[in-house]
C-alpha cells in the first residue's frame, strides 16, 4: 500500500497542507516545533485511527480552529485505489469516509492503510509494561486475520460484563456464562496470535542478528494463563480471587511477548542504543512478514531518525526498508546527511512554522 496524496486541514500547527509523496521514500526536514512530526501523525491517524502522541484527539484540531480533517489517496499493490478520510469536530463529532461512502468503524479505515511507526519513544515497546507489545502482536494479527477484530472486540465486551458482575457481587449463574464466553473468545484469540508468533518468529530472528548480530534472540508468546491448561479451567481456578479482587485476573488480556536473551529478559541485557535497534528489528520483522503474507507492503513512519541510529545503523535501516520496498515518510532536522544513505534519491520535503514544501528533485 502507498500514499499517492495526502491531505490535511487545521491539523494540528498546520492550517492546511497538500503532500504528493514519492511511492517510495519521503524525507522530512525542518527544525524544533516546525511541524515533521505532525505530519507522520496524520498518516498514523488513518492507520490507527488515533494519534501516537499523548492528549486526546483535541489535541490534533488547530488550536483556532474547531475541526480538522485528513484525507488521502492510497494505491494498493495490486493497483487498486482507496480514498480515506477522517474529521473529527471538537463537539465530538466524527466523519469516517471510505470511498466517498460514511463507514462507522475507525478499523474499517485502519484496515487498508498498514503503518509502522519508529520514533524516539519507541524503545517503551521493550521497556514499559505488556500492553504495548500486546499492540504490537494485535496490530500483525489484525491485518494478517480478519477474523482477529471481532473476535477481540466481542472478548472486550464480555470481560467488561463480567468485570462489573464481579464488582457488583452479581449472581455466580451469570459469571459461569461469562465465563464460558470469555473461555470461548479468549482461546480463539490465543489461537490466532500463537500462529501469528509462530510465523514471524524467523522473521524476528534473522532481522534481530541484522542489527545486533552478536545477540542471540527468543522469542515466545505467554498467553496470560498458565501454559499448557485451558483457559475454562484457568477462568474457574481463578474465581476466587477475581470475586475478591473485582476482575478477571486471567486471559489473552494478560498476555505478553518474551523476549529473551540467554534466558534473560532483553530489557535487562541490552544497553538503550542496543534496545533501539531491537526495536528496530522487530518494526521492520513485522512489516516483512506483513509483505510475504499480504504479498503488499506497508508503510513506514519514522520520526527523528538521527537522534535514534548512529549513521552506520541509519544506513542498515534505510537499507532494510528499501529492500522490503516500503514506501516512508522520515524526519529529521537536517535531512541532507540523512537523504545521501539512499541508493535511490528520496523525495525531499522542507516544514517551516506549518509550512510544507517540496524541494526541488536532481
Ligand atoms: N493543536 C495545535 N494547534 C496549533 N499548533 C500546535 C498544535 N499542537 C501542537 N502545535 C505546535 O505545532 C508545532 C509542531 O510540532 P511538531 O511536534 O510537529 O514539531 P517537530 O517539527 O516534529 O518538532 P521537533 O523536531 O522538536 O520534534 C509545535 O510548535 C507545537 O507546539
Amino acid at each position: 500500500m502507498r500514499l499517492n496524496a495526502l491531505k490535511t486541514n487545521n491539523f494540528r500547527n498546520f492550517k492546511r497542507f497538500d503532500l504528493e509523496p514519492s511511492p517510495s521514500a519521503n524525507l522530512i526536514g525542518g527544525v524544533n516545533g516546525s511541524g515533521k512530526t505532525s505530519l507522520i501523525e496524520a498518516i498514523y491517524l488513518l492507520g490507527f485511527g488515533r494519534s501516537f502522541r499523548p492528549g486526546g484527539y483535541k489535541q490534533l484540531i488547530n488550536h483556532n480552529e474547531s475541526e480538522f480533517t485528513v484525507f488521502c489517496e492510497a494505491l494498493s499493490d495490486v493497483g487498486e485505489v482507496v480514498k480515506l478520510g477522517v474529521r473529527r469536530t471538537s463537539d465530538g463529532e466524527t466523519q469516517l469516509r471510505l470511498n466517498g461512502d460514511t463507514v462507522h468503524r475507525l478499523s474499517e479505515i485502519a484496515r487498508h492503510i498498514p503503518v509502522q511507526l519508529f520514533t524516539p519513544e519507541s524503545v517503551e515497546l521493550i521497556l514499559s509494561g505488556p500492553s504495548l507489545r500486546r499492540q504490537f502482536m494485535d496490530w500483525g494479527v489484525f491485518h494478517v486475520e480478519h477474523s482477529f477484530y471481532e473476535l477481540w472486540v466481542a472478548y472486550t465486551k464480555s470481560l467488561k460484563q463480567r468485570n462489573h458482575l464481579l464488582r457488583s457481587k452479581g449472581d455466580p449463574r451469570q459469571d459461569s456464562f461469562w465465563r464460558a464466553q470469555l473461555a470461548r473468545l479468549g482461546q480463539d484469540i490465543n489461537e490466532l496470535r500463537t500462529r501469528y508468533i509462530q510465523e514471524i518468529e524467523n522473521f524476528i530472528t534473522k532481522s534481530a542478528t541484522f542489527f545486533l548480530p552478536d545477540v542471540k534472540l527468543e522469542v515466545s508468546l505467554k498467553q496470560g494463563w498458565e501454559q499448557n491448561s485451558d483457559l475454562s479451567e484457568a477462568l474457574e481456578k481463578h474465581t476466587e480471587r477475581d470475586r475478591r479482587y473485582g476482575h478477571t485476573s486471567v486471559g489473552p488480556h494478560k498476555a505478553d511477548l518474551k523476549l529473551l536473551i540467554d534466558g534473560i529478559d532483553a530489557k535487562l541485557v541490552l544497553s538503550r542504543g542496543q534496545l533501539k535497534l531491537l526495536v528496530a528489528s522487530l518494526k521492520l520483522a513485522q512489516a516483512a512478514h506483513y509483505n510475504a503474507k499480504k504479498d503488499s507492503s506497508c508503510i513506514f513512519l519514522v520520526d527523528d531518525i538521527t537522534s535514534e541510529l548512529d549513521e552506520a545503523n541509519q544506513k542498515k535501516f534505510i537499507t532494510a526498508l528499501e529492500q522490503l520496498g516500503c514506501q516512508s515518510f522520515i524526519t529529521a532536522i537536517d535531512s541532507e546527511p540523512v537523504a545521501r544513505l539512499f541508493k535511490q534519491n528520496p523525495r525531499m520535503f522542507h516544514v517551516e512554522h506549518g509550512i510544507l514544501k517540496q524541494q526541488t528533485e536532481n
